[in-house]
């Protein structure tokens, strides 16, 4: 994918805010999504993620800002901007008594697909979220996976450009949400993708970029590789069966600091944009340190998370 198509912005949300009487849900959220990314809204339970994706989706009319879809602004051309996203809300519209093939036929004729081209498009879905063997099972008698399967079928039916995902996984069973997750993977192969969670590993499993939404605010925005980091090491932990003094392992070039954690297991703090890693290793091999562990701790983005999150910050309530 060129760079230009990289940074072609797809959904543009500016200023967002939402009322629901004296409750501000969401307040002057600004969030955009590029072609070619999966990016998750991350937030405790009443964090106004829900909240956020309706009003991306256009379900729902924001009390203040706007939305744009491919440059359309949702409130002025909502048939327009709707065409290019595909949307699962946090509980899917399905009919359980209707076939899965017969209400992906009805969902296309809601997406408006041209008549000659819905055959097509339901079983092109079908394919795309390993539902081609159940075209004629009742929904009723799908498992929860794979309804889910079927709700994002349908928000793939017209080949959106976005796919809007609420809680994909919640309520599943291990296996389900490990197989949901894997189609979400793919679908992010042809679209780009947002979707909601609460949960940490999920947006870890399948994002590439993390916002960070609490108290209808956003707290955080950065590309996963940021925070789960290829940059340079700040601290590393090293473990050795036969260490030398803390003074030998303090002159290793690019090491600030040698602190112990127990018996043979340090903690090293490294100088600024240095990485001794491979000083390190090249010396525990010639002088028999017998080195049994050089990792780095990362910065999970559980930390950011909790510390983002856990001030009390509720929808904010505000004066009549
Ligand atoms: N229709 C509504 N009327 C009044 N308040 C609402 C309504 N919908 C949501 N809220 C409130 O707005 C806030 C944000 O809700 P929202 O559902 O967007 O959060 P969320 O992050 O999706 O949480 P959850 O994961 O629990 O669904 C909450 O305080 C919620 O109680």
């Amino acid at each position: 994918m060129s760079q230009a198509m990289n940074n072609d912005v797809l959904v543009d949300a500016q200023g967002l805010t939402r009322r629901y009487g004296l409750i501000r849900a969401v307040a002057g959220l600004d969030l955009q999504l590029r072609n070619g990314e999966i990016l998750g809204l991350l937030g405790p339970n009443g964090a106004g993620k829900s909240t956020t994706l309706r009003m991306l989706a256009g379900c729902l009319a924001p009390s203040e800002g706007r939305v744009l879809i491919r440059g359309l602004d949702m409130a002025r051309a909502p048939s327009r901007a709707k065409r290019h996203l595909g949307y699962l809300p946090e509980r899917p519209p399905l009919y359980p008594e209707q076939t899965v093939r017969e209400y992906l036929a009805f969902c296309a004729r809601l997406h408006r697909i041209p008549r000659r081209e819905q055959g097509a498009a339901v079983a092109s879905a079908m394919t795309d979220c390993g539902l081609a063997d159940m075209g004629s099972r009742l929904i009723a008698h799908c498992s929860k996976g794979y309804q889910q399967r079927v709700g994002i079928a349908q928000a793939i039916l017209h080949r959106p450009d976005v796919v809007i995902l609420d809680e994909p996984t919640a309520g599943l069973d291990p296996n389900q949400i490990r197989e949901i997750r894997a189609l979400i993977r793919r679908l992010g192969e042809s679209h780009s993708v947002i979707l909601s969670s609460h949960i940490l590993p999920e947006i870890q499993a399948t994002c590439a970029r993390v916002a960070i939404i609490h108290g209808g605010q956003l707290v955080f925005d950065r590309p996963m590789r940021d925070i789960e980091g290829d940059e340079r090491p700040r601290t590393l932990r090293l473990g050795l069966r036969r260490p030398p003094g803390e003074d030998v392992l303090s002159s290793v070039s690019g090491i600030e600091r040698v602190e112990a954690i127990e018996e043979g297991l340090w903690q090293l703090t490294c100088a600024p944009g240095a990485d001794p890693r491979e000083a390190i290793a090249g010396q525990a091999a010639r002088d028999d340190w017998g080195l049994f562990e050089l990792s780095q701790p990362r910065r999970a983005l559980e930390d950011i998370f909790t510390e983002l999150t856990s001030a009390d910050r509720p929808a904010t309530r505000q004066a009549a």
